[in-house]
């Protein structure tokens, strides 16, 4: 299983560096633009391998696509992240153009690869993938709800006083500060629904918290978060390396499934060795549904930004 890594900056480093730890891809290939970069992290990376005890192969190269042929999975994370007090949506002038380049020249050297999309605004992100290559939609996945879900199972189990491993919800929608639907109603503290714990108050801070997940650690950082998003792309990356057919938000292009078309935006899919093996359709009250709706007419607008 091959798995090359575009982007070898903060994200793209710690998901390879997930990928690997997780010890089940034989090559990650990392590819970045700046002289030397890919190399310099590719070989400090290497230099945990005994430590860490993977036995993974980390390439580094600088804008050198031959080394990325035949690559199984593909993640773009090329591109530059706000900073405080930024909008996701306001990197679309300069990834949009990244993302169009790299998802060309990464289909010309694996034209069966399946591509995980993470640069941000990612959902218009997806779309211009999808719109620019025409790649089968299986093929196309963007990340955002599975960090967006585990950034909401952290908040839900910081006010329950529980392990995070009691916890259980999801976030759909779009992944930008306002458009993502923490999905409250559905979560759960060991198959009970929180909200038999948790007021409605601490329930919609918590979906609050969950929503600027990503804008809170950017002013605490001064530029955007890695760690998790790292780790929510290697297990994107995990359930179809082995085909494990397990369920993650993802943003996915829809084609009249939550009432929308023409859009990508996150929802529950199947992840398997096909990529999207199934787009799973949840039974949403009036409020999710309206949630949604709203999320959606956010993406939209920014994806009539882009030039396709
Ligand atoms: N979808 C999500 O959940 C999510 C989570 C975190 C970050 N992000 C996004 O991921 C992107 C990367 O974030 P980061 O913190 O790693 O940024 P970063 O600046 O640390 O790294 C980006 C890297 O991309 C490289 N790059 C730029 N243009 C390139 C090109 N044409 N080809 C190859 N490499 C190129 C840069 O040299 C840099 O090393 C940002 O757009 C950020 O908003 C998305
Ligand atoms: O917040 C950001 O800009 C980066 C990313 O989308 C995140 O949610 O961490």
């Amino acid at each position: 299983m091959k798995v090359t890594v575009v982007g070898a900056g903060a994200v793209g480093a710690s998901c390879a560096e997930y990928i690997a730890i997780k010890n089940f891809a034989s090559e990650v290939v990392l590819l970045d633009i700046k002289e030397g970069y890919a190399e310099g992290k590719a070989m400090d990376l290497m230099q945990t391998a005994s430590l860490n005890g993977f036995d993974t192969k980390i390439v580094g190269v600088t804008d050198d696509y031959s080394k990325t042929a035949g690559s199984d999975i593909a993640v773009i994370t090329s591109g530059i992240p706000r900073k405080p007090g930024m909008t996701r949506e306001e990197l679309i002038g300069i990834n949009a153009g990244i993302v169009k380049t790299v998802s060309s020249n990464l289909i010309k050297h694996s034209p069966n690869v399946i591509l995980i999309v993470v640069s941000n605004p990612m959902d218009t992100m997806t779309y211009l993938v999808h719109k620019s290559t025409g790649l089968p939609k299986n093929r196309i996945i963007g990340m955002g709800g599975a960090l967006d879900s585990a950034r909401f199972k952290y908040r839900l189990a910081e006010a329950l006083e529980a392990p995070i491993s009691d916890v259980d919800g999801m976030v759909i929608g779009g992944h930008s500060d306002t458009g993502m639907v923490p999905l409250t109603r559905q979560a759960t503290r060991n198959s009970i629904p929180v909200s038999e714990f948790l007021s409605n108050d601490r329930l919609s801070q918590v979906a609050e918290d969950t929503k600027v997940g990503g804008a809170t650690l950017t002013k605490l950082l001064g530029t955007s978060a890695w760690y998790a998003p790292g780790a929510a792309v290697s297990s994107l990356v995990q359930a179809i390396a082995c085909d494990q057919k397990k369920m993650f938000p993802c943003s996915v292009m829809l084609d009249g499934e939550y009432g929308l078309k023409d859009i990508c935006i996150g929802v529950p899919i199947i992840l398997g060795k096909n990529g999207i093996e199934k787009i799973v359709t949840i039974d949403l009250n009036d409020a999710e549904k309206a949630k949604m709706q709203e999320s959606a007419v956010g993406v939209r607008a920014t994806n009539d930004l882009l030039e396709v």
